[in-house]
């Protein structure tokens, strides 16, 4: 089988070492069972230990992955025997737990400057075609060998981050399964977990990126037949392959037309979107509603009523749009969800609450009066249409002979010339808007900051068709999913949407599913 990286969704992956990248992972489990048949032999033959060797499965049961005293005490204490901790600074033929581990180390270097390091060639391949695809990489191990590891391998470099076993004690990190390292990695390449994928062929370290709340697990089995596979896909792993040749990358789309289809990749998109609590935000025209040609007969599409209640009986809602606030509520019509007018500029939340961003209102006064000057000068151009919202003033021209639109835009740019105000574009529409750095995407956040009560357990998906929606997708590009709505747009554009849908009618299908989802998350199944 093989698995996908999305560029697009995939910001970061963090590769274990041991098994990953090297093969030493046969070279440590060589060293372990050196250490414990050795060390069970000569236990007395009275002891209720168990006496009989080290085998493969305790190797991958107790010791793979984990930090090395850990290993050592899981190990024996799985035999009946424990022994004290002891102190990192015991002599390796002390009878501790880290005088074992200690010993263990002996035999591990021992063998590596005997054999060497084999690399395995198609995991640096996959990092550096990551790369080119403008994806982060980081390496991430319970060894403290791990620096040595990849320096004798020749992949020294290889890294810009690197947490491993050093890394984790002088951090007091716990080890796998918990996920603290693998977060701190994520952390320091500058990745969301949501939008990181990670790479394990250990059951605890699958068990930890699970846990982590990382976008996609993948797990590395090299043992065919051993039952391995079926252990990592039951600790968590979203895909297991027996070499990372089996990874793809594909790279990450940056026109409308290119983005992947959200429907098509929706196990990628579950994968971002499963261990968050989720908040949804919509735009209005071509997102919720059709484009129509005359604004005031767009509705809401069929079938979205209904799931934008049930999404908001277990999650908030949003509807953000270009339409003055009033309008856009009037056209929705449903409790319980918020509603952003004029890109943001007012806001009603669903208990009564009412926002106006303060510092638009100085540019109120030249608004209605730019409104009044661009109907004057376009009266006399059939199917001009100037829609005044007060925090902005739209131009429609959907419906001007393609001779006279230039006329029209250049009306709107004489209008608009002056200090204060700004114009934008959309779907056949020019606007006057305050000159204020507030849009879709910062009004976003500040939705984002009160629905989710301080945590960043929340994350947003933000569906929208337009120019002004690129906004709300820049915002959410790193945390969060951005949602295209395609709608039959004539040529292509530069978008920074991960996912995108063909209409709203495949958006109520996604919907649906995200419902599904929140829903489970709720429920805890
Ligand atoms: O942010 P939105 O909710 O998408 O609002 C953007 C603009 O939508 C409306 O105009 C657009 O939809 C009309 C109806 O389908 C269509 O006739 C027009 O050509 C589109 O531009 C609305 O009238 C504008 O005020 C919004 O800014």
């Amino acid at each position: 089988m093989s698995v996908t990286v999305d560029a697009g969704l995939h910001h970061a992956v963090l590769f274990d070492l041991d098994g990953v990248i090297t093969d030493t992972a046969s070279v440590h489990a060589a060293a372990w069972k050196n250490l414990f048949d050795d060390y069970l032999a000569r236990l007395p033959s009275d002891s209720v230990a168990d006496r009989s060797p080290f085998t493969d499965d305790d190797y991958r049961r107790f010791v793979d992955g984990r930090p090395r005293y850990d290993g050592v005490d899981a190990f024996l204490r799985s035999r009946g025997h424990t022994l004290p901790w002891g102190d990192p600074a015991d002599p390796d033929d002390t009878e501790t737990v880290c005088g074992l581990g200690n010993r263990k180390n002996r035999y591990f270097h021992q063998r590596l400057r005997a054999d060497g390091v084999r690399v395995f060639d198609s995991t640096v391949a996959l990092v550096h075609s990551l790369r080119e695809a403008g994806v982060d990489t980081a390496v991430f191990s319970a060894s403290r060998n791990c620096g040595p590891v990849l320096e004798a391998a020749g992949l020294g470099q290889l890294f810009g981050v690197r947490v491993d076993g050093v890394v984790a004690a002088e951090l007091g990190l716990p080890g796998k399964p918990d996920p603290a390292a693998l977060l701190e990695a994520a952390r320091r390449v500058g990745a969301h977990p949501a939008h990181t994928v990670v790479v394990e062929d250990a059951e605890a370290g699958v068990a930890a990126g699970r846990r982590g709340g990382f976008g996609l697990v993948i797990g590395v089995d090299r043992t065919e037949g051993t039952g391995h596979a079926e252990a990592l896909r039951r600790r968590g792993a979203d895909a297991v392959v027996p070499d990372l040749a089996q990874v793809r990358v594909r790279p990450r789309a940056e026109t409308l037309t290119r983005i992947p289809h959200a429907l098509e990749s929706w196990e990628a998109v579950a994968g971002v979107l499963r261990a968050s609590d989720l908040a949804v935000f919509c735009d209005f025209d071509g997102t919720l509603s059709e484009i129509v040609p005359v604004p005031g007969d767009a509705v809401l599409a069929d079938g979205l009523a209904p799931v934008l209640r049930r999404l908001a009986r277990c999650c908030p809602v949003a509807v953000v749009s270009g339409r003055a606030l009033a309008d856009v509520r009037d056209r929705v019509d449903l409790p319980g969800i918020w509603y952003a007018g004029c890109h943001g500029f007012e806001i009603d939340g669903p208990d009564g609450e009412h926002f106006e961003y303060e510092a638009a209102r100085d540019a109120l006064p030249v608004l209605a009066e730019s409104a009044g000057a661009l109907r004057d000068r376009l009266t006399a151009v059939p199917g001009a249409l100037v829609e005044d919202k007060r925090f902005a003033v739209a131009v429609h021209y959907r419906n001007v002979e393609p001779g006279s639109v230039a006329e029209v835009l250049a009306a709107v740019r004489e209008v608009g010339d002056r200090p204060g105000v700004r114009i934008t574009g959309g779907r056949k529409v020019a606007e006057l808007r305050p000159d204020i750095d507030w849009d879709k995407g910062t009004a976003l956040w500040w939705l984002l900051e009160r629905v989710s009560e301080g945590t960043d357990r929340v994350l947003p998906v933000y569906a929208g068709d337009d120019l002004t929606d690129e906004d709300a997708f820049a915002a959410v590009r790193h945390r969060g999913l951005g949602v295209a709505v395609r709608g039959g747009q004539q040529g292509d554009r530069p978008s920074s949407a991960h996912v995108a849908v063909t209409d709203p009618r495949e958006l109520q299908v996604l919907l649906t599913r995200l419902a599904e989802l929140a829903e489970r998350r709720r429920t805890g199944r």
